[in-house]
């Protein structure tokens, strides 16, 4: 298949977002605080600024039951969803279909007082990976967003600034076997999730205002995630 433009940056950003998902906090370099846990979700971040821009680079955990990795992607991935989880998305279009696995969005967020509004354009890929710990077990499903340019859409020309984002979001499932002669049920499904982000605001925002929302916004949008996918695959057949 001819190569599309993008295909290099995709290749080596997904290679380094997955190697960094996989570190445990620990091995990721100091600095990481826990600034949010609810049961299974832990959340951390590392306060960074650029140009007095609060970046704080973000890593949460959280273990889901009664869903696979392919079922958290394939939400996280298609537009089709998008709106029933992402509460502070405003509109949301897709610039360009690259392959069935990679699109180009433009997104604008909700206004966020006092910020100006923001917008975000990226190209998003979704991929399965093998299972290095267990070769039998189920693989390892991964989204990576990253901020991109598109010839129509110049950063900052209306009235949105642009953010300048990395997401990755990593997901690892893991099978109970159900007793010898039942067959396997939701209840046999586990889904370790890491959800890795770094936003960059762009233009400039009070710190104290961007990690209130940060605060705010990121335990919420994991928790909403994860519910819509445990409720939208409840009554459906599996998906590996
Ligand atoms: O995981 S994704 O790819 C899912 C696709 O939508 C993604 C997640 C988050 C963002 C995002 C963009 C802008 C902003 C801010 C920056 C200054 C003013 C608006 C925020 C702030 C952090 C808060 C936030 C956190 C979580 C969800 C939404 N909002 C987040 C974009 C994409």
């Amino acid at each position: 298949a001819i190569q599309h433009r993008l295909w290099p940056e995709i290749e080596k950003t997904v290679q380094i977002q997955v190697s960094m998902a996989k570190m445990g906090i620990g091995e990721c370099g100091s600095g990481w605080q826990l600034f949010a846990e609810d049961g299974e979700m832990k959340m951390y971040r590392r306060e960074e600024e650029v140009d007095g821009m609060v970046v704080d680079p973000l890593k949460a955990v959280h273990i889901v039951k009664g869903i696979t990795g392919h079922e958290v992607c394939h939400h996280f991935f298609n537009p089709q969803y998008r709106y029933d989880w992402e509460t502070t998305l405003e509109h949301m279009t897709v610039l360009e279909t690259i392959s069935e696995d990679t699109l180009v969005f433009l997104q604008t967020h909700k206004r966020i007082w006092p910020a100006s509004q923001r917008d975000g354009l990226f190209w998003s890929h979704i991929r399965k990976l093998p299972n290095e710990k267990d070769r039998d077990g189920p693989d390892i499903w991964t989204v990576v967003n990253n901020s991109t340019d598109h010839p129509d859409y110049p950063p900052n020309n209306g009235k949105c600034v642009r953010v300048f984002l990395t997401v990755c979001l990593l997901c690892q499932t893991t099978v109970d076997p159900p007793k010898e002669g039942t067959s396997l049920t939701r209840d046999n499904l586990s889904c370790k999730i890491t959800y890795c982000s770094v936003v960059n605001p762009g233009g400039w925002a009070p710190a104290s205002v961007l990690r209130a929302v940060y605060k705010r916004e990121y335990p919420k949008f994991l928790k909403r995630f994860t519910a819509y996918v445990k409720n939208q695959t409840k009554n459906k057949p599996i998906m590996f």
